[in-house]
């Protein structure tokens, strides 16, 4: 398989899809590792895995109603393997395995088909001590714009997946990227105070735009920059309620058509009727709850 993802959204070609059966029971609280799932785990609404599945069923649909080639991983008994994401990405014609949190290391057996469809020479493999999850990494173009977490206290973070070693790796492998690092705030039990992958904040749309969570950055001039870069008549700005709902984590098929949840009644809107976007409406809501939606369910393989 020829890979190729040069941005977000150009039009897609295959995919990884995650997979909702037999996601185990549900993780007590200290075995969470995002702050959403904490929230859910503790008001006593953490998913069930019939729903789950329907929800992914639902977006699958759409994939394959939109002529994608839809790849899922192997089921790993009692693991959840929801959010395809994080377990590896892809950056122009390369398939970069990220050093995932351990509490998830198990998934990445469960990629091995896929993995062995590339040829070896387009495989990345990180050390060990780079830490990297494809939900903190946004390839757009010349661009590659990272999430990260600076902070002393790095390793004390569950919510805290990519460090600075991992980014400085990237770089000698795309010399001719502009890479763009971005601290996010971090948060392990508190969804309103933390942002777990840069995806969860930021989200580029169509050709020229975004949707964008202006608290989620440590230092405002992230923010800034990336509005400067893409205008600000082009960002959409996501409250406090919508981040929290994970309004940010939509999924583009191309950068006409975008699959989002229908509850996000402001922004569909907006996608609809002032940028000239098809919505793609799916129920979600179930899924958000353990912290990731619909671009974080996905690992797209090849896109036009
Ligand atoms: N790309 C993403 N935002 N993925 C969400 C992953 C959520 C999952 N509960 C975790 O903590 O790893």
């Amino acid at each position: 398989m020829k890979l190729n993802i040069k941005n977000e959204t150009g039009r897609l070609k295959s995919v990884v899809l995650g997979q909702p059966n037999s996601i185990g029971g549900i993780p007590r609280l200290e075995e969470s590792y995002d702050a959403k799932s904490y929230n859910s785990i503790q008001k006593n609404i953490y998913p069930k895995e019939v729903d789950i599945v329907s929800e992914m069923t639902a977006f699958e649909e759409v994939l394959l109603k939109h002529n994608v080639k839809v790849y899922r991983p192997e089921v790993i008994e009692d693991y959840n393997q929801v959010f395809a994401r994080d377990v590896a990405f892809v950056i122009d014609d390369k398939m970069i395995i990220s050093n995932i949190i351990e509490d998830r290391a198990d998934e990445q057996e469960a990629y091995r088909k896929i993995f062995e469809k590339v040829a070896w020479r387009n495989i990345i493999n990180l050390p060990e001590t780079a830490h990297i999850e494809g939900g903190d990494v946004i390839v757009w173009d010349d661009f590659i714009f990272i999430g990260t977490c600076y902070s002393q206290d790095y390793r004390s973070f569950k919510t805290a997946r990519t460090n600075e070693y991992a980014i400085e790796i990237l770089k000698e492998y795309f010399p001719k990227k502009r890479i763009l690092d971005f601290e996010l705030k971090k948060n392990d039990t508190e969804p309103y105070k933390g942002i777990l992958h840069l995806d969860c904040t930021f989200n580029p749309i169509g050709k020229d735009k975004c949707i964008i969570y202006k608290d989620g950055f440590v230092d405002e001039s992230d923010y800034q920059l990336i509005v400067d870069i893409f205008g600000e008549e082009n960002c959409f700005h996501v409250d406090d309620q919508e981040m929290f709902e994970m309004v940010p984590n939509v999924f583009s098929i191309s950068p006409e058509v975008v699959v989002s949840d229908k509850t996000f009644t402001r922004m569909n809107n907006h996608l609809r009727d002032v940028w000239g976007i098809t919505v793609e409406e799916i129920p979600y809501r179930e899924i958000s709850k353990m912290g990731g939606l619909l671009r974080c369910s996905t690992m797209p393989l090849v896109r036009e």
